[in-house]
């Protein structure tokens, strides 16, 4: 079997009901694709600590453990690895998230969800989020 990829992935979701979106940046994998923030977990992370991490890193919003609710999962073959990915909604953070990536956000109501162009292993979740908001 292909080695496990561990990616944890996050739902910010607005005072709204909006969910926020990321668009993977230019020569990235999969580049265009909007996705859910989150990254790969670090050598001893668990997918909290590499989440509060990521979201930080990228969004520049500090969070933490106890605000991350998992809510499903994405069990998806990729071109070298086979990507395990648990997705977490956060409704509780401090900042405002910015892109310090250069890569476009978007706040997406749930049923336009599933309407955006994603990576195949997030369709289902996208789905999932949109049943559960
Ligand atoms: N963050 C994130 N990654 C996803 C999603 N869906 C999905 O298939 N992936 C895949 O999971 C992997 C995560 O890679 P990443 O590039 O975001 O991770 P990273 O920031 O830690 O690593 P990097 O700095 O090496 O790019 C990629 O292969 C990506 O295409 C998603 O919704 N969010």
């Amino acid at each position: 079997m292909a080695k496990l990829l561990l990616v944890a992935a996050c739902a910010l979701i607005d005072r709204d009901g909006r969910v926020l979106m990321a668009r993977r940046p230019a020569g990235k994998e999969m580049a265009g694709l909007w996705e859910f923030p989150g990254g790969k977990l670090g050598e001893n992370e668990t997918p909290e600590e590499a989440l509060v991490r990521e979201l930080k890193e990228e969004l520049a919003i500090d969070t933490e453990a106890s605000c991350l609710a998992p809510i499903g999962f994405a069990s998806e073959a990729l071109k070298e690895f086979h990507l395990l990915m648990p997705l977490f909604v956060c409704r509780k953070w401090s900042g405002m998230p910015v892109p310090v990536e250069g890569q476009e956000l978007k706040w997406v109501k749930p049923s336009a969800l599933t309407s955006m162009e994603m990576p195949p292993a997030d369709r289902p979740l996208a789905a999932q989020l949109r049943d559960l908001l």
